[in-house]
């Protein structure tokens, strides 16, 4: 049997190297920078208002107070979009909008609670410091400034970033387009009848959304049945569109293995035993389609709590490293809170949830070990990861967890 770090090197293995490519800003949401941003320009672009009120000199309304007001006559009114430079002629006011650009000679803003709000001649009943309420060009960022770094994962703000920048394209890493492909005869798309044997297909979405998770741009396809020619004729539709194709099920030893039996027909995908609980039956390796594209493919297992873990353990740190992402997921090592038991020569990833005890934080297995248990998967937030040499683990001892 192939250790799992064979097998992690051999999935790792299939992933091209890291690729460069130019996408409009508001596509870019969960992409990685591929090089440093620099702003073009700078923000705020010009000097502008803070507040809505009055641009002013503010040694002319020095002494304003509410008993001994200021007035001025207002001059211009300046909404948020005049293009035009305006100067403010001594003795006058100019009623301003938040984000409006000072006129020449202002350096203070009144706002309008301040005052009468007129606008012919102001009454200003309060004293504003120089430099108030101005928002001064280049105070959030100038021209030439490093904006984001390389490698900074691209979200709300830091699209807004760019975009306030003027950026219409950023550089970042690709992408990988994942396309998951259940099979199964017995598969049934939610929201249909089920007869007696059949089931509802759950690895499909699954699946993709843990690609997704992992920052991947994923979508499932539609199942397809145990039938060798139909699998390969779906393979060969969406093998233009994907840059990595996941299939499940079909892959072990039985009779109508329809990935197996398919792919080993076609050559370019291994099939192999890993010495692993949950995730024994694996398959990777690329397929060639009929327009001669060569696309990687991993088979995973049909159990869905196999296919998750093997998901886990063997696709997502190469997805993320594709898009220039860290791994993510945090090892940590606790002690167990309960006796584990271990089949042995295999690695088992248990099912756990973190928790605290006495002495600090602590790890429960939940549910029993085997493979269909969806139920106790949903319900974990760690899986304990148990050496391929270890058969039993007593509770108290220490033992390594993946934090999901
Ligand atoms: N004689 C042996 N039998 C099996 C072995 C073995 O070594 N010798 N390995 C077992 C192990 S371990 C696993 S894991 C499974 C893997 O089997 P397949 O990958 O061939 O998967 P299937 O047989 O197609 O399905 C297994 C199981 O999962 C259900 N399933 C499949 N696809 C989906 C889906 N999209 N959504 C929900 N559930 C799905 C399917 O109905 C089966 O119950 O083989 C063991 N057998
Ligand atoms: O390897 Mo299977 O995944 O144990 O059920």
């Amino acid at each position: 049997m192939r250790s799992v770090a064979d097998h992690r090197a051999a999935v790792a293995a299939l992933f091209p190297d890291r690729r460069t490519v130019s996408v409009p800003v508001p596509d870019a949401l969960g992409a990685v920078t591929a090089t440093e941003v620099t702003a073009p320009i700078g923000l705020p672009g010009f000097d502008n208002s803070a507040m809505d009120g009055y641009a002013v000199r503010a040694t002319e309304v020095a002494g304003a107070t509410a008993t001994a007001p200021v007035r001025l006559a207002v001059a211009e009114d300046i909404p948020a979009g005049r293009t035009d430079h305006l100067v403010l002629a001594p003795g006058t006011a100019h009623r301003i909008m938040t984000g409006a650009p000072l006129p020449d000679g202002a350096d203070a803003i009144v706002p309008v609670e301040y005052t009468d709000a007129a606008t012919d001649i102001v009454t200003i009943a309060d004293a504003v410091e120089t430099g108030r309420h101005i928002r001064r060009a280049g105070s959030d960022i100038e021209a030439g400034e490093r904006a984001l770094s390389a490698g900074t994962r691209l979200g709300a703000p830091q699209l807004g970033l760019l975009a306030a920048l003027g950026l219409a394209d950023v550089e970042v890493f690709h992408r990988p387009r994942v396309i998951v492909l259940s099979t199964g005869s017995e598969l049934v798309a939610p929201g249909n009848a089920l007869a007696y044997g059949q089931i509802y297909e759950s690895n499909g979405p699954m699946l993709a959304a843990a690609a997704v998770e992992a920052g991947a741009d994923a979508r499932h396809v539609h199942f397809v049945p145990d039938d060798p020619s139909g699998f390969l004729a779906r393979l060969d539709e969406i093998s233009g569109d994907a840059d990595l194709i996941i299939t499940s099920g079909g892959v072990s030893a039985g009779a109508f293995e329809v990935v197996k039996e398919a792919l080993t027909t076609t050559g370019g995908v291994e099939f192999v035993k890993v010495a692993m609980q949950p995730g024994m039956p694996q398959g990777a390796g690329h397929i060639r389609s009929t327009a001669g594209r060569d696309v990687p493919i991993v088979t995973l297992p049909g159990n869905p709590v196999s296919a998750l873990v093997s998901f886990e353990v063997f696709l997502r740190a190469p997805l993320r490293a594709a898009m220039g992402l860290p791994p993510e997921r945090e090892r940590i090592t606790v002690p167990v809170a309960a006796d584990i038991r271990s089949p042995r020569g295999k690695r088992q990833f248990l099912r756990g949830v973190l928790g605290t005890g006495p002495d600090g934080p602590t790890v429960d297995p939940i549910g029993p070990p085997s493979s269909h248990h969806l139920r106790y998967l949903a319900a974990a937030d760690a899986l304990i990861d148990v050496p391929v040499d270890t058969e039993s683990v007593i509770a108290g001892t220490r033992v390594e967890v993946i934090v999901l």
